[in-house]
């Protein structure tokens, strides 16, 4: 049998004000030389401006970075401010963490991922989404060398960031369900422990819905913790397979089709919805298991355009078109299309 590669962060810190030992838990991690801080525009005060001063105290050299997005474009940007950097911290959302981790990977040295909300499961996963010209491209890339999760930043971020990370979870129910078809039609290699470990995590998020609650420490813990889980299914696996499958490549197709889309695990969670419908399960379960989340179920609460959500899924089959799932090769007719999204109240 072919060895198998799985990486995993060396030390993940979860709890209140962690992020204020940030610049002493890089010591430990035995990092003593200059650091670049990336960070976007809002992050940067609610969570970059603490771990630099922990970083300062502790005598590192801070450079500091914003950015606006995650393409390949920046992630090259970053690559250039590299120059005497042995670490990046990436502190703020799934976006500053994929371009942080991306640079990190490609100029060979070490990253730290410091989440400010708990919206998606790439907070410790060992791969990347970078958008190209192709759309999105999900990259392999080295795991974080150490997670620092702030409960209380993330508890008190908007709570859709926190109900985008509870649908991004549960979107593994049909991650896995895809996953295991291509196994069956395609032979796609698959993993019996990452398929487990991602059905637990979405099964106790499903079995939490009702108790997720806005400013609540208890609920952001819980959420990065399954977060986290997640996303050491996604290493084991060594690819996002038990994530990610038909409803995010709705997911990524809206991320194109849309003027305004909504966050990723929002739209994730609708896309769970409707191809849990196609798979023959029980989509309505898992509708009010997101209504209880507070994340969106429809068009409306995504704030897009009914015809987007059409051609979204339309054109899903035609993203990554290698991962085969419930859409096939050919995908569904805009007829088709038309009556999935109405059956289940997405528009
Ligand atoms: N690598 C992987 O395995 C995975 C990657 N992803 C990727 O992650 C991205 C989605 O991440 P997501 O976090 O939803 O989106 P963003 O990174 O775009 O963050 C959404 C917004 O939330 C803001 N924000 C973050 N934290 C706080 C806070 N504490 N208070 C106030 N505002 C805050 C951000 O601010 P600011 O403007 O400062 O950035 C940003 O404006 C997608 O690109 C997706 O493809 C998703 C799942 C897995
Ligand atoms: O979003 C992810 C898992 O939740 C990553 O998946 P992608 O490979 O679709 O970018
Ligand atoms: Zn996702």
């Amino acid at each position: 049998m072919d060895s198998k590669k799985i990486q995993m962060p060396r030390e993940v810190h979860i709890g209140a004000d962690v992020i204020d030992n940030t610049g002493s838990i890089c010591k430990d991690l035995r990092f003593y030389d200059d650091v670049l801080v990336v960070t976007g525009p809002n992050t940067l005060k609610i969570g970059a401006d603490k771990a630099i001063e922990s970083l300062e105290d502790e005598d590192f050299a801070v450079d500091l970075s914003k950015i606006n997005d995650a393409t390949s474009k920046t992630v090259e940007k970053i690559e250039d401010k590299l120059n005497n950097i042995s670490l990046i911290v990436g502190v703020g959302g799934g976006k500053v963490i994929d371009v942080a981790k991306m640079a990190a990977t490609n100029a060979g040295i070490y990253f730290v991922s410091v989440p400010t909300a708990a919206s998606h499961d790439g907070i410790a996963s060992p791969l990347a989404s970078i958008k190209n010209n192709k759309g999105s491209v999900s990259m392999t890339a080295q795991a974080p060398i150490g997670v620092i999760a702030d409960t209380n930043i993330i508890r008190n971020a908007p709570f859709r960031l926190l109900s985008a990370g509870c649908a991004d979870i549960v979107s593994n129910y049909t991650a896995i369900k895809d996953w295991q078809l291509a196994n069956r039609l395609q032979n796609d290699s698959y993993s019996e422990s990452a398929a487990a470990l991602s059905l637990m995590t979405a099964k106790l998020i499903m079995k939490s819905s009702k108790s997720i609650k806005k400013g609540l420490e208890e609920s952001a813990r819980l959420v990065v913790k399954s977060l986290f889980s997640s996303g050491m299914a996604i290493s084991i696996a060594g690819s996002s397979r038990p994530a990610s499958g038909s409803e995010h490549k709705f997911s990524h197709a809206l991320d194109k089709i849309a003027k305004k889309p909504a966050l990723h695990g929002e739209q994730c969670g609708v896309g769970t919805i409707m191809m849990m419908s196609l798979h023959g399960g029980d989509w309505e379960v898992i509708k009010n298991a997101l209504h209880d989340m507070n994340a969106p179920t429809n068009a409306y609460e995504l704030g897009i355009d009914p015809d987007d959500i059409i051609e979204a899924l339309i054109m899903a089959h035609k993203i990554r078109p290698e991962r085969y799932t419930i859409l096939g090769d050919r995908g569904l007719s805009r007829d088709a299309a038309k009556k999935l999204a109405i059956k289940t109240g997405v528009i």
